[in-house]
C-alpha cells in the first residue's frame, strides 16, 4: 500500500471512531492546495520551468512539489525532502501526516510537505544552491510566516533552510520566519538540530516506564543515521540505552554489546557513512530491521516495515522515527504479535516541536537558551504521549489510533469552529 493509501486508511479510521460526519471527513482529507513546480518539459497545473545550469556547463531539470494540507489550527508546517524517490502521492502524504503531528503536538500549525525528485549526492554545493533558489523562486508566494513555513527533512539542513531564507527574502524583505531549521546565525533555534532525535529518546522513554521499564541497558537497532537517527543513537546512548546495530545507505554494523556511539559518529563524518566502522562487524543493511533487539528504530525511509518483513520482526517496541515507516498490513502482523509501535506523529514530532519555538522567538526577536528549548520540548513530549494514552482508553484502541483520534478530533473541532461559509 503506498504512502497516501496508508496515511488515508488511518484517518478514516480514526474518523469512524470519532464519529464525524462525511462532509468534515471529506474537507479533512482534500489537500488545501498542491503546487507542482515543473519542469518546461512537462505540462501540468501550476507548471514552472526549473532548470539549473550544471557546473560543467550543461542544463539539468528537475520536479519539485510542496502540497499544503490543511490550515485550520495555523500556519501550514513541514519539512522540505530532497530524494530521488519524491514524488506526489508521497509528498501528499507526508503533508497530511504533519497536519495530524502538530495537532497531536499541539503547536498552532497545520501541515505542509515539499520536496525535489534529485539525488542531493549526486549534486555539488553550488548546484544544490542554485536548485534550492530556483525552487524557491517558484513557490516564494505561496510560503510565508503566517502561511507555510518550510523547514528541513531528508537530504536537505540548515545551509538549504539559509538559502531558502535569503532568496524569499529577495522578494519579500527580511523574514526570517519564514523557514525553521536555520542555521543559529540566521536565526535558528538552539537545540533545532537534536530536536527530533531528543523527541525520540523522550518518546522512548515515556513509552518504557508505560511498561515499567528504564532505558538502560536496552538493546536498540536504528536503521538510519543522519540527522535524526545520529542524534537519536547518541542521546539514547548518553542515557544508557545498549544500540547493538546501526545502518545507513552505505552499509549496515552491529555488535551486540553495544556500539560506541561517540566513535562511530566521528567515523561516519569523517567517512561520510557507517560502512567500514571497526568497532563493529558488517552485516547486510537488508537484515537491520529483523536484528535481535528489544527497541527498533526506523530512521530513514517509509514503508520499511511491511509484509515481507514484518513476522521477522524480534523487537518488543517500534518507535517509528521516520515518517509512515510502517505499512499497514505490517501494523496488523505486528499487532497479532505483540509488538508495541509509538507512531511518527508522536515519535517524531520533537523536530516541529522545536521548529515552533524557532517560529516563535523569531517572531518575538528574542532568542531561548538551550536548556529552556529542551526543558520545553520534554514538556510538550510528555503531555502529547498522556494525550495520546487518554485517547487509547476512550476509543480502546493502539497508539496509533490514539494519536490519530487525538488529532483528527483537534483538527475538526478547530474547522467546525471556523465555520463552514464560503
Ligand atoms: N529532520 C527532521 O527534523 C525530521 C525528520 N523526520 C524523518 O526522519 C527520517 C530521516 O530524516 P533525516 O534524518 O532528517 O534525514 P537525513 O537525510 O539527515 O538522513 C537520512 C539517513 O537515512 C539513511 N538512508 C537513506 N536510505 C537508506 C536506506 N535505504 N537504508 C538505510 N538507511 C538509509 C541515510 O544514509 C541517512 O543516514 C525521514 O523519514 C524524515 O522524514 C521526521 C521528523 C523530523
Ligand atoms: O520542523 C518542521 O517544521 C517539520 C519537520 C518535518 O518535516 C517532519 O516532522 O516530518
Amino acid at each position: 500500500m503506498n504512502a497516501l493509501a496508508a496515511t488515508n486508511r488511518n484517518f478514516r479510521l480514526a474518523s469512524r471512531l470519532l464519529g464525524l460526519d462525511s462532509k468534515l471527513e471529506k474537507s479533512l482529507l482534500i489537500p488545501f492546495r498542491e503546487i507542482k513546480a515543473k519542469t518546461f518539459f512537462f505540462s501540468s497545473f501550476f507548471q514552472v520551468e526549473c532548470t539549473i545550469p550544471k557546473d560543467d556547463g550543461s542544463l539539468a531539470t528537475f520536479v519539485g512539489f510542496r502540497v499544503q494540507h490543511d490550515n485550520a489550527r495555523g500556519p501550514m508546517k513541514g519539512g522540505i525532502r530532497y530524494h530521488p524517490e519524491v514524488e506526489p502521492d508521497e509528498v501528499n502524504a507526508l503533508a497530511q501526516l504533519m497536519t495530524w503531528k502538530t495537532a497531536v503536538a499541539n503547536i498552532p500549525y497545520g501541515g505542509a510537505k515539499g520536496g525535489i525528485g534529485c539525488d542531493p549526492a549526486k549534486l555539488s554545493v553550488s548546484e544544490l544552491e542554485r536548485l534550492t533558489r530556483v525552487f524557491t523562486q517558484k513557490i516564494h508566494d505561496l510560503i510565508g510566516v503566517q502561511t507555510d513555513v518550510p523547514a528541513p527533512d531528508m537530504g536537505t539542513g540548515p545551509q538549504t533552510m539559509a538559502w531558502i531564507l535569503d532568496e524569499y527574502s529577495k522578494f519579500h524583505g527580511h523574514s526570517p520566519a519564514v523557514v525553521t531549521g536555520k542555521p543559529i546565525e540566521l536565526g535558528g533555534s538552539l537545540g533545532r538540530d537534536a530536536a527530533t532525535g531528543r523527541g525520540v529518546l523522550f518518546a522512548t522513554e515515556a513509552l518504557l516506564k508505560e511498561h515499567g521499564m528504564s532505558l538502560s541497558g536496552q538493546r536498540l537497532v536504528i536503521q538510519g543515521f543522519g540527522n535524526v537517527g545520529s542524534w537519536a543513537a547518541k542521546l539514547i546512548s548518553e542515557k544508557g540505552g545498549k544500540v547493538v546495530a546501526v545502518s545507513d545507505i552505505t552499509g549496515a554494523i552491529k555488535n551486540s554489546n553495544g556500539l560506541d556511539i561517540p566513535s562511530l559518529l566521528k567515523y561516519s563524518e569523517q567517512h561520510q557513512g557507517v560502512k567500514g566502522f571497526h568497532g563493529g562487524e558488517a552485516i547486510d543493511p537488508n537484515s537491520i530491521l529483523v536484528e535481535d533487539c528489544d527497541v527498533l528504530v526506523p530512521a530513514a525511509l517509509g514503508g520499511v516495515i511491511n509484509r515481507e518483513n514484518a513476522n521477522e520482526i524480534k523487537a518488543k517496541f517500534v518507535v517509528e522515527a521516520a515518517n509512515h515507516p510502517t505499512d499497514p498490513e505490517a501494523d496488523e502482523i505486528l499487532k497479532k504479535k505483540g509488538v508495541v509501535i509509538l507512531p511518527d506523529i508522536f515519535a517524531n514530532s520533537g523536530g516541529v516541536t522545536v521548529s515552533y519555538f524557532e517560529w516563535v522567538q523569531n517572531i518575538q526577536g528574542f532568542m531561548w537558551d538551550e536548556e529552556k528549548v529542551n526543558n520545553e520540548l520534554k514538556t510538550y513530549m510528555t503531555k502529547g504521549f498522556k494525550d495520546v494514552k487518554e485517547m487509547c482508553k476512550t476509543h480502546n484502541c493502539d497508539l496509533r489510533m490514539g494519536a490519530f483520534t487525538l488529532a483528527v478530533n483537534r483538527v475538526a473541532r478547530a474547522t467546525t469552529l471556523r465555520g463552514w461559509e464560503a
